[in-house]
């Protein structure tokens, strides 16, 4: 049986069996099984030839790298053509872009490539439309924004992130804090600083023994599930920021909007209206969680305009900036003077170690 034909049984077995408490055991088991045969999968694909396809491999360049990620005729390639230089051909029937558009967003000063793809449908994850190959993209992207129709949200989100997560992409969420190490012997260590009220030693243990693992040190620092323990355990999990940005807005009624409006991590948008689009920007600039910062030299004013400054990602420090001046500025460092939100008092003298904040303003003095 291929591995395909596996996944399937298991999908189907756990779509028969009820969730209950005589189950749980089975449940585990079965997703632990689930996890492995779709890494089996992955791993296959990357070897064999023709997994990333023909339009795809597109040149990371700019800040940071954007993947757009929808059902088909969501609006993806009108959203890239309103807020890129970039034009990519729109239609009202699906599949209209085939492969994978690049374009930048000019924001703050910053280039944030952003990507136009092909829909991507159910069943991606197996390969259906040219879903294995959107979805390696998504995967080097340094955010994902999930677009969706206002009036379909409700069903295309729930399908999307599962489409993601079974190749094992987890949105806005950090990896599970979860302590785990193989040993030569000494059977499994199981501990816990949180009461688990989503998992059992047992459990633990039968997903353990069926991935052929019989010593291990566990130890659970919070109260995660079985699903995130097995993410440990396979690891290669991409754990990814997600923005979700509901389209056609002008489509449905503004007690929907506001009800919309209100999911976490979203925007609503009208591409058709030119509604909230700056304001998309804005979030984008958000969830990529850059920063910028103004050089100065001694005597000079700061040159403040967009162009000048230096773009950097949230908690980069003085080391950071100093790299991205130049290669070899650092070993010249003697100290920096900053001003802005960052400085104590203004100007603060501070060390490589020191944090910078956004719209800093900095002067290095060399040795
Ligand atoms: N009413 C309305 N229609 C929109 C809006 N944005 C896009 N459309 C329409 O939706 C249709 C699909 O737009 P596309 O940009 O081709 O969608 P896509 O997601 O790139 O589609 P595929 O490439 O086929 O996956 C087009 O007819 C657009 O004119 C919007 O805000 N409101
Ligand atoms: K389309
Ligand atoms: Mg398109």
């Amino acid at each position: 049986m291929g591995i395909l034909e596996r996944i399937s049984d298991i999908e189907a077995e756990m779509a028969r069996t009820q969730k209950n408490k005589a189950t749980e055991y089975h449940l585990g088991l079965l997703k632990g099984k689930l996890a492995r045969l779709r890494a089996e999968l992955m791993e296959n694909q990357t070897k064999s030839s023709g997994g990333k396809g023909e339009g795809f491999d597109v040149m990371k360049s700019g800040d940071a790298r954007v993947a757009l990620i929808g059902f088909p005729s969501v609006g993806k390639s009108t959203l890239l053509s309103l807020i890129t230089k970039t034009t990519s051909e729109t239609g009202a029937y699906e599949f209209t872009t085939l492969t994978c558009i690049p374009g930048v967003i000019e924001y703050k000063g910053a280039n944030i490539q952003l990507l136009d793809l092909p829909g991507i449908i159910e069943g991606a994850a197996q390969g259906k439309g040219r879903g294995k190959q959107v979805i390696a993209v998504a995967r080097t992207a340094d955010c994902v924004v999930m677009q969706l129709e206002a009036h379909k949200a409700d069903y295309q989100i729930p399908k999307l992130t599962l489409e993601l997560e079974a190749v094992g992409i987890r949105l806005n969420q950090g990896p599970p804090d979860i302590y785990f190490k193989q040993k030569k012997g000494g059977g499994l260590a199981f501990n816990s600083t949180v009461k688990l009220t989503k998992v059992t030693q047992k459990l633990v243990q039968m997903v353990l023994a069926d991935y052929k693992i019989f010593n291990a040190e566990v130890l659970f620092r919070g109260d995660y599930s079985i699903d995130q323990f097995i993410d440990v355990v396979v690891g290669n999990r991409i754990y990814m920021s997600c923005l979700y940005v509901f389209n056609k807005i002008d489509q449905i009624s503004l007690e929907e909007v506001d009800r919309v409006a209100r999911t976490p991590n979203s925007v609503v948008i009208s591409c058709k209206d030119k509604l909230n689009l700056d304001y998309l920007k804005d979030c984008i600039w958000d969830k990529l969680q850059m920063i910028r910062v103004f050089t100065k030299k001694p005597g000079d004013k700061p040159d403040l305009r967009d162009e000048e400054g230096i773009i950097l990602r949230g908690g980069s420090t003085v080391e950071h900036c100093c790299h991205a001046v130049h290669r070899t500025l650092k070993a010249d460092f003697k100290y920096a003077l900053v001003w802005g939100t960052s400085a104590k008092h203004s100007p603060q003298r501070v060390g490589l170690s020191h944090m910078l904040q956004h719209d800093d303003v900095i002067q290095i003095v060399k040795k």
